[in-house]
């Protein structure tokens, strides 16, 4: 079994014109160790995907299964949401707390507790020791970018869905990126969205949407 399993999965966002079929009866499954690469044209679906891991979105049609779990239950979304670490592309930190106390309040809020050692650590590997101390909107978008990374890796994920990883950083922070999640790789199941091609040579498969449908690589 996965540790996530979509079968036939078809979501659609109701909208005032009739609604969107975002996925078209996506089926795959990310197992224990694997680094999945999601690629796709912006609107394909890619963010929906993590979004119905996390019971964010719940599908009209098919099954998603994240730990054996169904996030279709809100009790149980909640429970995946707190054992996954999900980087979103516009980040959730808020603005009245440092980075710091962000980080904090993430892992408290999730009952985990955190090694602020090795989280500081982290920071300064990320370039970002420097700015624990401001507040999220005092910081650069590749700072803020590598700041949300950091408090999604702080309290121990069991899973990693990351959206956009290395998008707005530099090629030297990026690369930072790239070196952390391939020592977490193998240790901890990753889905990321990403087209940058460091990304897709560290992944063990790569997944392409198109308009909602998964066009290559599905299945284990
Ligand atoms: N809340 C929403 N309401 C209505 N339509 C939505 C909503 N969220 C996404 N969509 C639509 O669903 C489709 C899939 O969106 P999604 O965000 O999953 O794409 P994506 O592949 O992640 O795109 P990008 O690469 O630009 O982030 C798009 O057509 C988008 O416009």
């Amino acid at each position: 079994m996965g540790v996530v399993e979509f079968e036939d999965v078809f979501v659609k966002y109701e909208t005032y014109t009739g609604g969107v079929l975002a996925l078209r009866g996506v089926t795959f499954s990310l197992g224990e160790k694997e680094a999945l690469v999601l690629m796709g044209p912006s609107g394909s679906g890619k963010t929906t995907i993590l979004k119905a891991i996390l019971g964010l979105v719940h599908p009209l049609h098919g099954l998603v299964r994240v730990f054996g779990m169904e996030p279709k239950n809100e009790k149980q979304a909640l429970e995946v949401r707190r054992r996954a670490g999900y980087l979103t592309q516009e980040g959730t930190m808020i603005k009245e707390l440092t980075v710091w106390e962000n980080i904090l309040f993430y892992a408290r809020g999730r009952r985990k507790s955190l090694d602020e050692k090795s989280v500081r650590e982290l920071a300064e590997r990320l370039n970002i020791g420097r700015v624990l101390d401001k507040h999220p909107d005092q910081l650069s978008g590749g700072e803020l970018k590598r700041a949300e990374l950091l408090m999604v890796l702080s309290d121990s994920p069991e899973l990693l869905l990351l959206d956009e990883p290395t998008s707005m950083l530099d090629a030297e922070n990026a690369g930072t990126v790239v070196e952390v999640l391939n020592e977490m790789k193998g240790r901890i199941p990753m889905i990321i969205t990403s087209h940058d091609p460091r990304l897709v040579e560290l992944s063990d498969r790569i997944l392409k949407i198109v308009g909602g449908n998964l066009i290559e690589g599905n299945g284990p």
